[in-house]
């Protein structure tokens, strides 16, 4: 029997880039197109797939990609047979008896979307082998899915206009993969899907472990420089940062530096992945540990400081890109001269960073205040909030309205753009129409 599902992929993350590759893949879609999702694994490219069928709101079939599959697992087999015996026996002196042998079809995913209009997702489509995917050809461009000829069934199946197909695949080089025809991806239209940026990391963690975001940072950035420096391109982080957050998360394990198991459970999850020799990633994993122990931010590394660490240690701290694995020795001192924990301090640092990040973008002089022309009502609150309050940082507007660091900052962008908000001192303050004015 053929299941059809309902898609509703469970508790979605959509940050503005997320939000914006999924506008760009749902346009092709309602023009027709079936889409591909391309890109190294662990992007969020099925679940991106699931999302776009769940917007598409109807029906779902779903398929994996699998070396061993067959065309008829895309389009459907003869499978059994119908028996039908018919006696008559209409004058007792006489019995007629019809015998009768029918191959009974059944239709495979591929088939009952064309007919039905469902929406396929075919993950991983480039596992099986191409000529297995030969049957999409013609069901994407000429509308017209061709079956084997049988007895009790047409041979054509007429493509039903609200079918649509999203694929998803790995690049050729990764293992187990194959190349796709030219004409296959002639009639798809290829979306890459790079890796996600660190807010999105940050916020589906939280929304996947409803970790903290101080924890969900920590562990998003220690991951990501790890597999940068360990030359890990060809995967993406998020699913080895979604493995530690929710062990943690589940265990009661601080994420913390200091913690013990929270090390362990870097190391499991980490180390198998790294492209470099065992005692090397080993050793880069705790170097980069350590530095997250006694990572300050660059203004707060005080000269107090720098007397007592050795350079080549302060090096591994402002320059993690740069760590040589011979300096462990030296960045084991580091240790010692550092007492309490600076993890907090780590954190506050990434999230200045994002910070900074705005702050560039925002010319600091104003165009005069558009008060009134607000795009949503966030905004008009978040602007009568700053009107009574001396200032208000990110975090303050992040817990008086309860919204994602990730929101925040799209809706001061917009309303600094528009001049009803002004910044100063890493705070941001309402623009009064008659202030602008003077
Ligand atoms: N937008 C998102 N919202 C919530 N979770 C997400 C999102 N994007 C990715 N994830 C999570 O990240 C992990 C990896 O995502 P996913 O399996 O979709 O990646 P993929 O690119 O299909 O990987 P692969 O190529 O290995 O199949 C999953 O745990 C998934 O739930």
């Amino acid at each position: 029997m053929t299941t059809v599902l309902r898609a509703s992929p469970r508790r979605f993350v959509s940050t503005p880039p997320v939000e914006r590759l999924a506008r760009r893949a749902l346009r092709y879609l309602q023009s027709g197109f079936s889409v591909h999702l391309r890109g190294p694994a662990g992007t969020g490219k099925t679940t991106l797939a699931l999302h776009l069928a769940d917007l598409l709101a109807r029906p779902m079939m779903l398929i994996y990609g699998d070396d061993e599959s067959r065309s008829s697992d895309l389009i459907g087999a003869q499978s059994g047979y119908t028996r039908k015996k018919v006696v008559d026996n209409f004058i007792h002196s006489v019995v007629k008896v019809e015998d009768e042998l029918k191959h009974n079809w059944v239709d495979s995913r591929l088939t009952m979307a064309c007919r039905e209009g469902f929406t396929l997702v075919y993950d991983e489509f480039n596992r099986s082998r191409p000529e297995v995917n030969n049957v999409l050809l013609s069901a994407l461009e000429e509308k017209l899915l061709v079956l084997p000829p049988t007895s009790n069934q047409t041979e054509y199946v007429r493509v039903n206009s609200n079918f649509r197909a999203i694929l998803t695949s790995n690049s050729e080089e990764y293992c187990g993969v194959h190349g796709t025809q030219d004409a296959l991806m002639d009639r798809l239209v290829t979306i890459i899907m790079p890796e996600p940026d660190e807010l999105t990391q940050q916020e589906i963690l939280i929304q996947k472990t409803s970790l903290d975001r101080a924890s969900a940072s920590l562990i998003v950035q220690l991951v990501s420089t790890f597999r940068t420096q360990s030359g890990l391109v060809k995967s993406s982080g998020l699913r080895s940062s979604v493995v530690i957050a929710k062990v943690c998360q589940e265990h009661n394990i601080l994420v913390s530096p200091d913690d013990t198991d929270f090390r362990e459970i870097c190391s499991d999850v980490l180390l198998s992945r790294s492209g470099l020799p065992f005692h090397k990633a080993t050793e880069l994993l705790w170097q980069l540990i350590s530095a997250l122990k006694t990572n300050e931010s660059a203004e707060q590394a005080n000269e107090n400081a720098k007397s007592n660490i050795p350079s080549v240690a302060i090096e591994a701290l402002t320059d993690k890109t740069e760590i040589d694995f011979e300096e462990i020795t030296e960045s084991k001192q580091i240790e010692s001269f550092r007492q309490e924990s600076n993890v907090e301090r780590s954190i506050e640092l990434t999230l200045n960073e994002q910070l900074s990040e705005l702050l560039k973008e925002i010319p600091t002089t104003q165009d005069e205040s558009q008060e009134g022309d607000f795009q949503n009502s966030e905004e008009q609150r978040i602007y009568q909030y700053l009107t009574h309050t001396d200032g208000a940082g990110l975090s303050d507007l992040e817990s008086e309205f309860s919204m994602s660091r990730t929101q925040v900052l799209d809706t001061i962008r917009s309303m600094t753009r528009s001049g009803q908000v002004t910044h100063r001192d890493r705070k941001f303050f309402a623009v009064v129409r008659s202030e602008v004015k003077a």
